[in-house]
């Protein structure tokens, strides 16, 4: 066995420094090579233009093309390198199968010589390295595309190299991790959200390398690393298919643009190239051609939060049940066999009787065609019909009499008309209200595209290969029936219904399973992120008796009590100040409503710290005062949850939200509140 002592190990660790110098070199003698050939390639074409025809012209910027690709792979190439230099690999294991022994060192990427045919890291996607994740000392086997291959871990280790060195080195005899994962966890957070390649748990290691599942469904308690998981996915997905899969061609649907931004270091960090992104509303905007103004998922949650109003929770809580889906469905049914009648019992066109059966049978013809779109179908039919009884070419007269009949005969012509009159169809008008300056309730977006794709069809989107969808637990029945139409290729949908901004519109595991029946679903417990304390102190505002809690002890959560408003304010600016003096990067002062973020932030008026609103596009580090709404996601070293009171925390909602923020939290938590606290804070 080779490289045995922690010495060995080190030693070795510089041999490989060195070889990915020497790489480096190359790859760097590679790129100037390719500038300089590119230049005098383009020099050569300017100055012999004249003297070109078209094929040649056209030869020539294909060489250019190609060889700038070559210099682009080459500047890649590069980049990788110059990051396995600063950590070139973070576990070995030893594996023995038949007589042959292989020794793997994992890293982000590969790192190999072709000249002497050795691997020296393994990317932690290659099939070889998943045995690091799933197994201990002993027997053990791995999968290939050719077949199983089985053999024994004789050997394994954790490292933490930074900046080419090597931090520590822990042999893995019995337990998987725990050590390392204890120190991660215990970080500061970082600007964005990282990448865990050294640390991925087993569990977590199933979810990232199934290949098979048409639909995953993730739904994990808060910090269970679901979207770290999901991006991991997507990441060996990458890797595994990349003949047929590129960035370019996967789609994530997330919350919001600062989640986005939070998210969009991992691939990056992976060595993925930066993979496009669509909020729901983006989505619905398209769709809807931009016709209708409507109301954001952010405002809907404004209003509910703001006013008890019980008209808007049945409207939405309706439209969020499958009840709702399945009577849409029925509608549809009805419009179909109902709404197309003859104003009378025969059309006479150009001295000739086109009797209604013939009509309704060429209708009927049709039937893969979604009704609004089959109209013109039928006039061309009918055209013909009359064209040839006749036997002469008709008039500009009649053939307007026809195109202008047949399409009257249809109740109603247009998708908003009939998504309205499907509530009088129920006999629930009451359940369909246009806000004031015609704006469309956010319940009624889904429902209305839905009846949009049914009645008319609409664009799929195709050239997406694989779907994620993050926060799952915010769309509804209707708005996955969506997806599912639109998007036919494999998807990703993660979430945790505890952690619903809306109670009355949230979906679980088991809603989403029914609209994905050939989905498989995968539930995480451990929960990562929060210190055990912290974790505690969230169960009693939401219970989850499976959860999982990390083994990571810190301060217990504080909760402050004040007699006014101004006291309470006082506090927090304290709060602040101790924030600032502490070694932590990032500090959440995370309110219920974006009025009271916004008012605190005008009272805390100091430098350094930042609003985050509906509009804002990006994560920095350092102080954010938001709402639990717009924190959902993101994490931060330590949390101020201000207004904890009786009056501001006391519905479902509430509930949802404060469970939120204090989920937010990886070391520190701070409740405060004027007069009496709210009862969903324990004592
Ligand atoms: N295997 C792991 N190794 C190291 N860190 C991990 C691991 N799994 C999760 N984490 C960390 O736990 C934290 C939570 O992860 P993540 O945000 O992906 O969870 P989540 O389930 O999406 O959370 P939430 O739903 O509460 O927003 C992150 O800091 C992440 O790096």
């Amino acid at each position: 066995m080779t490289n045995t002592t922690e010495q060995e190990e080190r030693e070795y660790l510089e041999e490989i420094k060195e070889k990915l110098q020497l790489a480096l070199r190359r790859v760097d003698d590679a790129v100037k090579q390719f500038s300089t050939e590119l230049r005098q390639n383009k020099q050569y074409i300017y100055e012999n233009q004249s003297g070109m025809d078209d094929a040649d012209m056209v030869a020539a910027g294909q060489s250019i093309n190609r060889m700038a690709f070559t210099g682009e792979s080459a500047v890649a190439r590069k980049r990788k390198l110059f990051k396995l230099k600063d950590s070139p690999y973070f576990g070995r294991i030893d594996f023995v199968t038949g007589d042959e022994k292989t020794q793997v060192y994992i890293g982000i990427y590969t790192f190999s010589d072709e000249t002497q045919r050795a691997n020296f890291i393994y990317d932690w996607r290659a099939p070889i390295s998943s045995m690091f994740y799933d197994f201990e000392l002993g027997e053990a086997w791995y999968q290939t595309p050719s077949g199983k291959i089985s053999g024994e871990v004789i050997l394994k280790r954790q490292y933490k190299i930074r900046e080419g060195r090597m931090e520590f080195m822990i042999e893995n005899a019995v337990n998987i991790h725990d050590e390392v994962l204890q120190k991660e966890l215990s970080k500061s957070s970082d600007d964005k959200m990282k990448n865990i390649v050294a640390t991925i748990q087993r569990d977590q290691n199933a979810v990232i390398r199934n290949e098979t599942s048409p639909v995953m469904i993730i739904q994990g308690v808060a910090g269970s690393g679901k979207t770290s998981i999901a991006l991991h996915r997507i990441a060996f997905l990458l890797y595994r298919f990349r003949e047929t899969i590129a960035s370019k061609d996967i789609l994530i649907l997330s919350p919001n643009k600062v989640f986005a931004d939070y998210i969009s270091n991992v691939l990056p960090e992976l060595g993925e190239e930066h993979i496009p992104e669509m909020g729901m509303e983006e989505l619905a905007m398209d769709l809807l051609e931009g016709k209708y103004t409507f109301q954001t998922f952010f405002q809907q949650v404004s209003v509910l939060l703001e006013q008890h109003d019980a008209a808007f929770i049945e409207r939405i809580k309706f439209k969020s049940s499958f009840e709702f889906l399945s009577l849409l469905n029925r509608y549809m049914i009805h419009v179909e066999n109902n709404y197309f009648a003859p104003a009378a019992d025969e059309i006479r066109v150009a001295g000739i009787v086109v009797p209604w059966p013939f009509i309704v049978e060429r209708l009927k013809a049709y039937h893969r065609i979604p009704i609004l779109k089959r109209f013109p179908e039928v006039v061309k039919d009918v055209l013909q019909h009359v064209r040839s009884t006749t036997n002469r070419k008709l008039t500009g007269r009649e053939k307007a009499q026809i195109w202008e009949t047949i399409p009257h005969m249809f109740k109603l012509g247009n998708v908003f008309d009939l998504y309205k009159d499907f509530y009088e169809w129920m006999g629930k008008k009451e359940l369909f209200r246009m806000g004031s300056g015609g704006i469309l309730e956010y319940a009624d977006v889904f429902p209305l595209i839905y009846c949009k794709i049914r009645l008319e069809g609409i664009k799929t989107y195709d050239d997406v290969k694989h779907l994620l969808i993050d926060e799952m637990q915010d769309y509804t029945p209707v708005q996955y029936a969506v997806v599912s139409r639109l998007f036919h290729c494999k998807k990703t949908i993660l979430g945790d219904v505890s952690q619903t901004v809306n109670p009355y519109s949230a979906s679980s595991a088991e809603v989403i399973q029914e609209v994905f029946p050939q989905g498989d679903t995968v539930k995480l417990f451990r929960s990562y992120r929060s210190t055990f304390e912290i974790t505690a102190f969230a169960q009693n505002i939401s219970r989850n008796p499976n959860l999982v809690a990390m083994e990571r002890h810190g301060e217990h959560p504080v909760v402050q009590g004040f007699n006014s408003n101004a006291e309470e304010a006082d506090a927090i600016k304290k709060l602040v100040e101790r924030y600032r003096a502490s070694g932590y990067q990032s500090l959440g002062i995370i309110c219920k409503t974006l009025e009271q973020a916004e008012s605190l932030y005008a009272e805390l008026k100091s430098p350094g710290i930042n609003l985050l609103t509906p509009e804002s596009t990006s994560f920095t580090n350092g102080i954010i005062i938001t709402t639990a709404h717009l924190a959902k996601g993101l994490e931060f070293d330590e949390v101020i949850i201000p207004f904890a009171s009786a009056r501001n925390y006391h519905t479902d909602v509430d509930r949802s939200m404060l469970y939120i923020a204090c989920t937010r939290a990886m070391h520190l938590l701070t409740l405060t509140y004027s007069r009496e606290r709210t009862k969903f804070i324990p004592d």
